[in-house]
């Protein structure tokens, strides 16, 4: 495999001073636990933020952190004060973090830490030019870079970068808060593949894409127009041997005994995260003094231990908490204390592994009910310690983890009787049948541990990156285009056919809108006037309003998709002889899905109708759509009519015309020495399937077609066939054509 760079935030290893000195310490959180547990088996680099401030004066410093974290294959981006104020204090935790998990009347939207935000994503943007290696891997991870995968695109075309998203994605409503919602959409949209932890997550992600950038996707896949990027869930697992075997290590066993004997005979349960408020430590120190209250025989017999590992001390909302908690645990110690009972042992530190993994075995319970949290790595934990299949977990639905972990007993962290009851419940419990629960859950988390789960990430990016490449093949490279360039001014019968919308001009969100502009107009003209050219716009307009703008050129037109055609100083013409009679029984259908639907309308042709939803709401356009599409299916079975989907719109024409019957009108007339078609949606493919194989049929856009090339967007339209014209004009292809002809001429005289 190549070589993997991964790019977060924090590195896995954190740097502090002591007595004078550098000294090294694992970093906390799940994305420095789970991710820096299996990085170095590969060969790879981590690129992030060492955790401490070095002042850009002292070179000699930064030069050995540097040194010594390259042994640990890591490489520092250094952070200023400025930086961890604005950019991981400010927008990282006082903006993206509340907003993300739904606790959007803690966010603030505040300018100037967004401007750090994009500056801190372009520093580590340069950290990762200044070591990355052709063919390199990049792995992104984390709301602290959402602009990263963008910034790194721009630079490195075609790298193969993902992304993972460690923390909730929250529904379109919440997310639509953020005034830089888009920048946050688009720069994520720069990674080939974007992982999240649940289904849910992803569906929300798809949904902001869709209606703010106004992105379809299809199994997951987001095409950009630019771009294909893949989507999917992928959740996280843990190191689960080091866990399950350090739970029966020497050291281990020692510090289970000396907290066992710390309790006695009474039953532990434990309540162990980061200090932070999504993780509802407040809330769950209610529910136990609640269950004190309420039922006092288990006064004196249960002790909560309450591990809060110290996070985010610089931002007030998390200072606030500590504040709040630590008035709790002396309300309650207070209220129910004795000389030989404390019901809330409360410790404010981090805790080394061994500590970490001996209060996991020593727990009767684990208490776990985060309001919300992306995953939860501490459940999983705690079930993987349990190596004689004791032990219960109370799990908050709003946990990522809640979805791989059914057996534990699932709660609502904001129903109290609840949190009461399951607490209840996992106290009395019997030990078959925590064993059973508890096997079930370990089988599963053994088999996509930490391991499986990077494997499956990389493996899923790789394919994401070939998709990618395989779309690209059919772009227009610069050479082809010089040879259809040059095969153009070479050819002395040119035949063009143009679609319009979407392909000579952008959509706009009315049709009338999209009328033709001087650039458009001036092509065309042009391209008429060329010798040897045959222009025809093929368009699904009616022909009324072709006839308005095109009607005084020298061109062809086609209107209503095939059905009428127009030939150079002709008149209008119908291509077959069809009936308009179906439309009565179809538009009182089209009518009730437009009341239905804000935005959506009715187009009415001479022999097709037209249901418009562009201006609706994405999504529930789009499930009208197809909702209308399987009506239609029924009500048009004994008429001679066809359903359409073209860009979101539904059409309904009569079956026997299209695109591509109408333009052999034009292909068929003679040996054309050049031919070139144009359109960029599904009622275009039926003309690309009638050309000839030598002619040039170009797809807008990236989606799959029949067409020979791809042009990646609408723009690039105009500009191609302008250097068409140009290089006809230009002496030296001019003189090209002559020599080719004078060739032929020589070949069709000279003997044999
Ligand atoms: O780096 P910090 O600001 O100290 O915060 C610690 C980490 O917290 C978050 O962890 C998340 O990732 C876990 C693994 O995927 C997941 O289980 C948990 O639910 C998340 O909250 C954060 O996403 C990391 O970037 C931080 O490093
Ligand atoms: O004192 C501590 C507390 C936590 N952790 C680790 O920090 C991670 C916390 O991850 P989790 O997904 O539960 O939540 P996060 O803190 O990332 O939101 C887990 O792997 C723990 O093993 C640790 O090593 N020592």
């Amino acid at each position: 495999m190549n070589r993997l760079l991964i790019v977060s935030n924090r590195l896995p290893i954190s740097i502090s001073r002591k007595n004078g000195d550098i000294h090294l310490q694992r970093s906390v959180g799940g994305l420095a636990t789970g991710v820096g547990s299996f990085y170095k088996s590969y060969e790879s680099l981590w690129i992030g933020w060492p955790g401490i401030n070095v002042q850009k004066k002292q070179d000699d410093e930064r030069d050995r952190i540097v040194d010594v974290l390259q042994k640990e294959q890591c490489h520092p981006v250094f952070l200023s004060p400025y930086d961890i104020k604005h950019y991981y204090d400010g927008f990282c935790n006082n903006t993206l973090w509340p907003l993300l998990h739904y606790f959007n009347h803690f966010a603030e939207y505040n300018p100037k830490t967004w401007q750090v935000y994009q500056r801190v994503n372009e520093k580590f943007c340069d950290a990762v030019m200044e070591v990355v290696r052709p063919d390199d891997i990049i792995w992104v991870h984390d709301y602290h870079l959402m602009l990263l995968p963008q910034m790194l695109r721009e630079r490195l075309p075609d790298a193969e970068i993902g992304y993972f998203h460690h923390i909730p994605f929250p529904s379109y409503e919440v997310f639509r808060h953020l005034p830089w919602r888009k920048e946050i959409l688009s720069g994520l949209l720069g990674a080939d593949l974007i992982g999240f932890h649940t289904y849910g997550y992803v569906r929300h992600f798809l949904s902001s894409v869709r209606r703010l950038l106004g992105y379809e996707h299809s199994f997951g896949e987001v095409r950009t127009g630019t771009r294909v990027v893949r989507t999917d869930l992928f959740p996280m697992g843990i190191d689960y041997q080091r866990f399950a075997d350090a739970a029966g290590s020497t050291p281990v066993q020692k510090e289970i005994a000396r907290i066992r004997q710390m309790y006695g005979k009474r039953k532990i349960i434990l309540s162990f995260d980061r200090l932070d408020y999504t993780k509802g430590i407040p809330l769950r120190l209610e529910a136990f003094d609640a269950l004190l209250e309420k039922k006092p025989e288990y006064r004196g017999a249960v002790s909560l231990v309450l591990v809060a590992v110290p996070s985010r001390t610089g931002v007030d909302s998390y200072q606030a908490l500590k504040k709040q908690i630590d008035e709790l645990v002396g309300r309650i110690n207070g209220k129910y204390g004795t000389t030989d009972w404390t019901p809330v042992s409360y410790f404010y530190n981090f805790l080394p592994f061994d500590t970490l993994v001996a209060f996991y075995s020593a727990a009767d319970v684990a208490l776990v009910t985060p309001l919300r949290d992306g995953m939860n790595l501490m459940a999983k934990e705690y079930v993987a310690t349990r190596t004689d299949g004791t032990g219960v977990l109370i799990l908050s639905e709003m946990a990522g983890a809640a979805e791989e972990l059914g057996e534990a007993i699932i709660v609502n962290p904001n129903d109290q009787d609840a949190v009461i009851e399951a607490i209840e419940a996992a106290l009395a419990m019997p030990e078959k049948e925590q064993i059973e629960r508890n096997r079930t859950m370990q089988k599963r988390l053994m088999r996509y541990d930490i391991e499986h789960w990077v494997g499956d990430f990389l493996t899923r990016l790789g394919d994401a990156r070939a998709v990618q490449v395989e779309r690209s093949e059919q772009i227009i490279t610069p050479d082809i285009r010089e040879e259809l360039v040059a095969d153009y001014a070479t050819g002395e019968d040119r035949l063009l056919l143009l679609d319009y919308d979407g392909t000579l001009v952008p959509f706009a969100a009315k049709p009338q809108k999209a009328v033709p502009d001087d650039a458009t107009r001036k092509l065309l003209e042009a391209l008429s006037r060329a010798p040897g050219n045959e222009v025809v716009v093929i368009s699904g307009r009616d022909r009324y309003t072709l006839d308005a703008w095109f009607g005084a050129m020298d061109i062809g037109l086609i209107a209503e998709h095939g059905v009428w055609i127009k030939e150079r100083s002709g008149e209008w013409r119908m291509s077959e002889a069809l009936s308009d009679e179906w439309k009565a029984e179809i538009y009182p259908l089209l009518e009730l899905y437009t009341d239905r639907t804000p935005g959506a309308f009715i187009e009415e042709k001479d022999y097709s109708l037209v249901w418009h939803y562009r201006r609706t709401e994405p999504l529930l356009g789009a499930q009208r759509a197809k909702d209308l599409k399987d009506d239609l299916l029924h009500l048009t079975s004994n008429l001679n009519v066809g359903v359409m989907e073209g860009n979101k719109v539904i059409e309904i024409k009569n079956n026997v015309v299209n695109k591509g019957r109408a333009a052999l009108n034009w292909v068929t007339q003679r040996a054309w020495d050049f031919i070139l078609a144009i359109g960029d949606d599904r009622t275009d493919e039926d003309l690309f399937e009638v050309l000839p194989p030598e002619a040039y049929s170009i797809k807008v856009g990236l989606a799959p077609s029949r067409a020979r090339f791809n042009l990646v967007e609408q723009r690039d339209v105009l500009p191609l066939l302008w250097r068409c014209i140009e290089c006809d004009r230009d002496g030296v292809t001019t003189k090209k054509k002559r020599q080719g002809r004078e060739k032929s001429l020589i070949e069709s005289v000279a003997p044999g």
